[in-house]
């Protein structure tokens, strides 16, 4: 996968198909609602177990029911990468299994 820095508009546009997610800087950002801090934890357990898998890391706030990520590419200084969307998916696609919302 390519680790180059996106332009604004390719973030804009990734952002556009992930309702949630916004830029928070330089980074790429969204929180979580969660039904209890038990199920906000369990959240973040397997965020990092889905981080690990990807070699990809976000800045993670667990809260007393809420999850929140930022993202960005710490190897090209921090910019916004191709790697922090794919991240920015899978959490998606995890998300709904812990009834976050
Ligand atoms: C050695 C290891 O592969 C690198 O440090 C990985 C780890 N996780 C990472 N996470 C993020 N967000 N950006 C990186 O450049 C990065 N690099």
């Amino acid at each position: 996968m390519p680790v180059e820095p996106l332009s604004q508009k390719e973030i804009e546009d990734r952002l556009a198909e992930l309702p949630g997610w916004s830029l928070d800087g330089d980074r790429i950002a969204r929180s979580y609602r969660l039904g209890s801090h038990f199920a906000a934890t369990a959240m973040v357990v397997h965020i990092a177990q889905t981080q690990e898998e990807l070699d990809h890391h976000s800045d993670l706030t667990l809260g007393y029911n809420t999850v929140s990520l930022t993202i960005h590419t710490h190897s090209v200084g921090g910019a916004v990468t191709e790697k922090d969307f794919e991240l920015a998916r899978r959490v998606e696609a995890l998300a709904p299994g812990h009834g976050a919302s």
